[in-house]
């Protein structure tokens, strides 16, 4: 069956709240996040590579962030590692429901727990792979130092973090550029320019994005050794931190 359509945006006389995961989002989120973010199946088939790579038997793995399941599938289909558990958390219910009936239906033996909660609050335990895949950019800036520090100190020696994010430039005029392109690759995608104007203001203050200076300083601030891009499509990036 094909994915609703997300038309959130498109009636010229709604009200433009700020963005919430709400139930009215969860449905289409499958459709919204590939239609709106360029590269976004790369990146999450990607982290399941990664994740076969760095799991470690008896390890955890951590999805944070994990909306409908995306990037927890992924990794679930690549770990070899024994033991092994994926905690996938999200603090809005309405993702997590949706979640849980993806997980549900999948066959692959690692088990994985759905924990709703805030992830400036979960402990980060034993973990080989954390994966925050365009999470932390909806985290109040004051949190995201302590988050990355949290994940540094729950990783084993030889794990690995998976970041991304939407980013900005310091140049402004690469700024103008990557959010223009950005643009032009949603109306390919079919949306509309008062769907695009009407979700840009309501991701306004909700999600701040940064730039990459700003996350490696932050990775390497925390410990970790090494961190730098892997992959990049215009203004959203994903980098790799490892834990020597
Ligand atoms: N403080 C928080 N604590 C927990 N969850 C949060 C918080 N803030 C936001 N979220 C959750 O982070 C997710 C962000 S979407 C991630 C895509 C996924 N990783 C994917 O690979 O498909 C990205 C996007 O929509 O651009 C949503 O499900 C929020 O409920
Ligand atoms: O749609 C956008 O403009 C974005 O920046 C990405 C996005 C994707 C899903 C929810 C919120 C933001």
């Amino acid at each position: 069956m094909s994915e609703p359509r997300d038309t959130i945006f498109a009636d010229p006389l709604g009200e433009t709240n700020p963005f919430r995961f709400d139930a009215d989002v969860a449905r289409v989120f499958p459709d919204m996040i590939r239609r709106s973010v360029p590269g976004y199946t790369t990146v999450v088939s990607m982290s399941g590579l990664l994740a076969g790579r760095y799991a470690t038997a008896g390890s955890n793995l951590y999805d944070l962030g994990c909306s409908l399941g995306a990037s927890t599938l992924a990794m679930r289909q690549n770990v070899r590692a024994a033991d092994c558990c994926i905690i996938a958390v999200d603090n809005a219910a309405a993702m997590l429901d949706r979640c849980r009936s993806v997980i549900d239906s999948d066959t692959h033996d690692t088990r994985v727990e759905l924990v709703q909660a805030d992830i400036a609050d979960i402990p980060i335990v034993d973990a080989s792979v954390v994966v925050l895949n365009f999470t932390l950019q909806f985290i109040p800036l004051a949190q995201r130092g302590d988050v990355i520090q949290r994940i540094y100190r729950g990783l084993r020696p030889g794990g690995i973090l998976v970041l991304s994010e939407k980013v900005t430039f310091a140049d402004p005029q690469l700024d103008a550029l990557n959010i223009d392109l950005h643009h032009q690759f949603k109306r390919e995608h079919g949306y509309s320019d008062l769907e695009i104007a009407r979700k840009r203001n309501a991701i306004d203050n909700v999600l701040i994005p940064e730039t990459l200076d700003t996350h490696r300083k932050r990775a390497r601030a925390a410990g970790f050794d090494s961190c730098d891009v892997w992959f990049q499509c215009f203004n959203f990036a994903s980098l790799i931190a490892l834990k020597a």
